[in-house]
């Protein structure tokens, strides 16, 4: 399955195009006045067919930042200034009905915890099912044969058994190939896969990372990794950008960031990831890019 017939029909995208704009994004959780920004003054652009890696430790502000592109944020959150923009179109400006409609068919998220993320009251086919229903008419049996192709194109083999399982009966790598199935299904323009192994034993890291890959090479797909793994990113990514304390400190090419980095935070998480003992504080004279 390459894209639901059913489905609205895209321009063919002009590859290397700035699809993704984040422009001076703050985000607070509490009043602006009164508390410190999870996201400072962050801004960068993905292009078609990039494959982004964010990189930062636990506390940065990835997922505030994930969770602001996708309109996710809980309410708690405020975004004080700043622009999202998708393909020239103000994210943040959106009504509700046109967001739902974005989601899942322009961005996707593959979640960190598949287990949270799948109503544990129907079975994985009927999720999936649910999501192409949601977006295109196409009759049951149309729906079952999208389901199990999906299913296929993740590795899943026994895709007639396993489309009735219901999430507990599937294992964390099997639950994270349905999560990866169920974003592909619409064909987003952009794949935000946010700490896609964390939850995962580290043999079926291995196999999750490299479906991806295949995934996003088949497809073409521009795609958003967080994770504050190096390795991960250096596994999928194309372009890194490194969070420390809501900012972003350092973004170029992978092969240079992870090569040759000019932030010394960077320096520090390149050394933690080959075991050196390393640490960071933030000297107050530090140029942030
Ligand atoms: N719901 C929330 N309410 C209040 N503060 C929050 C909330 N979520 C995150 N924060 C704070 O915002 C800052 C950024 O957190 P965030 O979760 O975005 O970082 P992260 O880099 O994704 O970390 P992790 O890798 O642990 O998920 C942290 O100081 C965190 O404590």
């Amino acid at each position: 399955m390459d894209r639901p017939q059913a489905g609205a029909v895209h321009a063919v995208p002009d590859p290397g195009a700035p699809l993704l704009v984040v422009d001076g994004l703050s985000v607070h959780y509490g009043s602006p006045d009164t508390s410190a920004p999870a996201v400072e003054d962050v801004s960068f652009t993905i292009s078609r067919g990039d494959r982004v890696g964010l990189v930062g430790e636990s506390g940065s502000g990835k997922s505030t930042l994930a969770s602001a592109i996708l309109r996710i944020l809980p309410p708690a959150a405020t975004v004080k200034c700043g622009r999202i923009e998708l393909d020239g179109e103000n994210l943040l400006a959106l009504k509700p009905a046109a967001l739902r409609a974005i989601r899942s068919t322009r961005i996707a998220r593959v979640p960190q915890d598949p287990l949270g993320s799948l109503n544990p009251v129907f079975t994985v086919g009927r999720q999936l099912s649910d999501v192409i229903a949601a977006h295109h008419k196409v009759t049951r049996h149309e729906r079952t044969t999208l389901v199990e192709q999906a299913l296929r194109q993740v590795g899943i083999g026994d895709a007639p058994v396993k489309r009735r399982s219901y999430p507990h009966e599937l294992s964390g790598g099997m639950r994270q190939r349905v999560m990866i199935a169920m974003a592909l299904l619409n064909h987003p323009d952009l794949l935000i896969a946010d700490e896609p192994t964390t939850a995962l034993d580290v043999t079926v890291q291995a196999q999750v990372i490299e479906l991806l890959r295949e995934r996003v090479a088949k497809s073409a797909m521009t795609l958003l990794v967080i994770s504050h793994e190096l390795g991960v990113i250096s596994e999928l990514c194309t372009k890194v950008m490194v969070m420390y304390g809501g900012r972003i400190v350092e973004q170029g090419p992978a092969a240079e960031v992870l090569t040759r980095p000019t932030h010394p935070y960077t320096r520090s998480l390149l050394d933690a990831a080959r075991g050196k003992v390393s640490s960071y504080t933030p000297d107050p004279a530090e140029v942030v890019t």
